[in-house]
């Protein structure tokens, strides 16, 4: 794979579109919470700046429709604080007013453009061929010298501003990019036996990845916890009760059973589920065994118990390397925060060559300030999935 880095850019004076992954968890007046992969991006942007590019930043925030759907406003005021190069917002993505932006970029400015995914085809899925077709990459290219993909995080959609700008415009991988690629791209060579632990809520991604790590043979074993653990143990015949069954089937992920039977089924004795978990029960943390199941027909499944993380913390004693992604439990409500908390500073404080991926993952070890782990990477679903040795579309478009 031929991927050119900063080092081949010569861009002095250039305009330079640099897609990034800021996407980060809002608090309730639509803030940041968390601005660990603004500070991720830094070097990027601030060597562009320093070498004379006049850099258009491309990025999201959330999901059409989602909670943490938002403009970028916050993130490109917070971008100005942390960067010496004065950092400009304009509302608009690839309009003529989003062209003029960045036409009117000095050598060394900055502008944050919108929200990309405010425009449809952006939450679209296309090959790069069409991609480069779309209003936004036709939109903006004719106001770009060059390409800088910094998004890691994203790189596992094939969405128009992560693949569609190579066929347009010279093409290079960003400081953070080239820094997770080195690092997440030789898994195979990393100290067997691996151990996956896949939580979080973004059960098809994360359905996916324990598919791939269980088929390749690159996961010897895989951990679940937080929906992805209650969509395995519905998966396994355990009834989690009316308010967790209807919260997978509200995400869509109701599908997302058969696919974990299937894998139960084909691989059940390296997969493994919790054994105790925690529902809210008269305003309090209230732990269930599994044989204490189902729940009350309001008591959602919201963290693991006790003994499923000293289970866990126990098998990952014996691994090479661990690879963890996603929460274990809604940590960011305290009562909920134990399952989490303690199952990562079990996997910080083990042996093991230790791989940490997930916006909201970081977002916890710096809550809980846990050290230890040998990379946090930015990326969740994207970490994840080049972990299990699936290529990312946002990389092959990078590949000229
Ligand atoms: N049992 C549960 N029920 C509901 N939500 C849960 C549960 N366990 C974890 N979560 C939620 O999962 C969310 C994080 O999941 P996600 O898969 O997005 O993590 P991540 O991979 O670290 O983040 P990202 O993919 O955005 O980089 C948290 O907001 C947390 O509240
Ligand atoms: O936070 C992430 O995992 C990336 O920003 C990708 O976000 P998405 O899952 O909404 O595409």
């Amino acid at each position: 794979m031929a991927i050119r880095t900063l080092d081949d850019a010569a861009v002095d004076g250039d305009a330079v579109g640099v897609r990034v992954d800021i996407n980060s968890p809002l608090d309730e007046s639509g803030g940041l919470a968390d601005d660990a992969r603004l500070h991720a991006h830094v070097e990027t942007l601030t060597e562009l700046a320093n070498r004379g590019a006049r850099v258009a930043v491309l990025a999201h925030q959330g999901r059409p429709g989602g909670d943490e759907f938002g403009r970028l406003e916050p993130h490109a005021e917070r971008l100005d604080e942390l960067l010496d190069a004065p950092v400009d917002y304009c509302d608009a993505t690839f309009s003529a007013e989003a062209r003029a932006a960045v036409e009117a970029l000095d050598p060394g400015e900055v502008v944050v453009l919108e929200n990309t995914r405010f425009y449809s085809e952006e939450y679209m899925e296309f090959d790069p061929e069409r991609a480069a077709e779309t209003f936004l990459v036709d939109g903006l290219a004719s106001v770009l010298d060059a390409y800088v993909n910094d998004a890691f995080a994203a790189a596992h959609r094939s969405q128009p501003s992560l693949v569609g700008f190579p066929a347009r415009l010279p093409a290079y991988a960003g400081r953070v990019m080239e820094q997770e690629l080195d690092v997440l791209g030789g898994i195979d060579e990393t100290p067997e036996p691996r151990a996956y632990v896949v939580g979080g809520a973004k059960v098809p991604d994360s359905v996916t990845v324990a598919q791939h790590a269980l088929e390749s043979g690159l996961g010897d074993v895989v951990l679940t916890t937080g929906v992805v653990a209650n969509v395995f143990l519905l998966a396994a015949g355990h009834d989690l009760g009316e308010a967790s069954a209807d919260f997978v089937r509200q995400q869509g992920y109701w599908e997302e059973i058969d696919r974990a039977a299937d894998l139960l089924d084909r691989y059940g004795d390296r997969i493994r589920v919790p054994t105790d978990v925690a529902v809210e029960r008269d305003g309090h943390r209230h732990v269930l065994a599994l044989d204490e199941f189902p729940p009350a027909s309001d008591e959602a499944v919201m963290d693991i118990g006790p003994d499923t993380v000293e289970t866990y913390v126990a098998e990952l004693a014996s691994a090479g390397t661990v690879v963890l992604n996603g929460p274990a439990g809604v940590f960011e409500d305290e009562t909920f925060a134990d399952g989490t908390r303690d199952l990562f500073a079990g996997v910080a404080a083990a042996d093991a060559y230790s791989i940490v991926g997930g916006g909201d993952t970081a977002s916890a070890i710096r809550r809980f300030d846990l050290t230890g782990f040998d990379h946090v990477s930015t990326g969740g679903g994207a970490a994840l999935r080049l972990l299990t040795g699936e290529e990312l579309a946002a990389v092959r478009a990078l590949d000229q």
